[in-house]
């Protein structure tokens, strides 16, 4: 039977941004569509907020974790709240992250191996106030932590939504695109009032699973849309996306791309040549995790490595083996063919 990745949208950008708006509106066409989304919603307090508005406008499967950032304290529960989203067919999952969640943690944690084969990141899109976000370094520059999820949002997003374009001149916006360009020189950047635009990019190659018809929601508060710019490197970054999965049909856009390898239990590399090879791409690598069969211990390990540092722990896993890996513009095909070779080789 043919079988198909549930597409993941990812909405990332900082408190009050624009994102709950463009859920909202994201919602209405995939209901004129025929769509039938699933809303996966993070919320920093206990009050589900975004959840409420969300119930009144669609009648979209909802699931919710509140009261903590879903890269940090809620990130063991990502795994249940999307297997219960998927359990009602969803076309698509949205994931609508808090203002201070770093998207990457997100398409980490699709690699679980409760979730693996089930989701596609299709897109990571981040918000940007325009009023506020120039501000953002200065004012938080005690807490490198934030600053540096600031910075991930936009680094790892293929769209950049520059939102409450009514509140700037158009100064402000040229300084905005020339800190964007200098973390991220391939998204897509598009400039919005109420987080209006044309959003067949976000929704193309999603299709109906079944006939079932979803009620139309209501319109957010109206904005004139505004046309995606295109910028010159749209090409190069279409050109980075790659189709690991020969039965997979629904392509990923993404900058950050997932790769998961087969990693046979006959294979005999070492813990240290494998580390060799994942520093090799650190430059691309974000993130690489798996379970690992080494012949020279008997033994299976789970392998985390992040940033420079790789930890083992021995591990009672009894599938196959395999590797995740996570990347950003990650030359897909070569860490492939190099990965081949070095477990070919041995
Ligand atoms: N003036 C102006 N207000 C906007 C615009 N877009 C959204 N807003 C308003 O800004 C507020 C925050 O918008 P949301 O869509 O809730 O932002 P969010 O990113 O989901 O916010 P959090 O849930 O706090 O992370 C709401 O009151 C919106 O109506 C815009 O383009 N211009």
């Amino acid at each position: 039977m043919l079988t198909l990745r549930t597409p993941v949208l990812v909405l990332s950008g900082f408190l009050g941004s624009g994102k709950t708006t463009l859920l909202l509106r994201l919602l209405e066409e995939a209901s004129l569509r025929g769509l039938k989304p699933g809303i996966l919603m993070n919320e920093l307090g206990k009050q589900d907020v975004d959840g409420n508005i969300l119930k009144e406008h669609s009648s979209a499967s909802l699931e919710k974790l509140l009261d903590g950032c879903i890269c940090c304290s809620k990130k063991s529960e990502i795994t249940g709240s999307l297997n219960l989203l998927l359990k009602k067919q969803p076309d698509m999952v949205i994931i609508e992250l808090t203002g201070v969640a770093n998207p990457e943690e997100i398409a980490d944690a699709l690699t679980e191996p409760a979730l693996l084969g089930k989701l596609r990141l299709q897109h990571i899109v981040t918000l940007l106030d325009a009023e506020h976000s120039l501000e953002y370094n200065s004012i938080f520059a005690s807490d490198k932590k934030l600053v540096h999820t600031l910075r991930r949002q936009i680094e790892t997003a293929d769209y950049v939504i520059v939102n409450k374009t009514d509140l700037v001149k158009p100064a402000q916006l040229s300084k905005l695109e020339k800190v964007i360009r200098k973390h991220n020189e391939t998204a897509q950047i598009a400039y919005t009032t109420y987080s209006s635009l044309d959003l067949s990019p976000f929704l193309a190659g999603v299709s109906a699973r079944t006939d079932a018809k979803q009620p139309a929601v209501k319109r957010p508060q109206a904005g004139k849309p505004v046309p995606m710019r295109q910028p010159a490197a749209q090409h190069e970054f279409q050109s980075h996306y790659h189709d690991h999965d020969p039965i997979e049909e629904v392509r990923s856009y993404s900058r950050v791309q997932t790769l998961t390898l087969p990693c046979s239990l006959t294979v005999t590399i070492h813990r240290g040549q494998l580390e060799r090879f994942l520093s090799s791409w650190r430059d691309q690598l974000i993130r690489a995790k798996g379970y690992l069969f080494f012949k020279d211990t008997g033994q299976m390990y789970l392998m985390q490595h992040a940033g420079k540092r790789t930890n083992w722990e021995s591990a009672a896993y009894a599938g196959e083996p395999y590797l995740v890996v996570i990347g950003i513009n990650l030359d897909v095909q070569r860490f492939e063919q190099e990965w081949q070779r070095l477990t070919l080789s041995n």
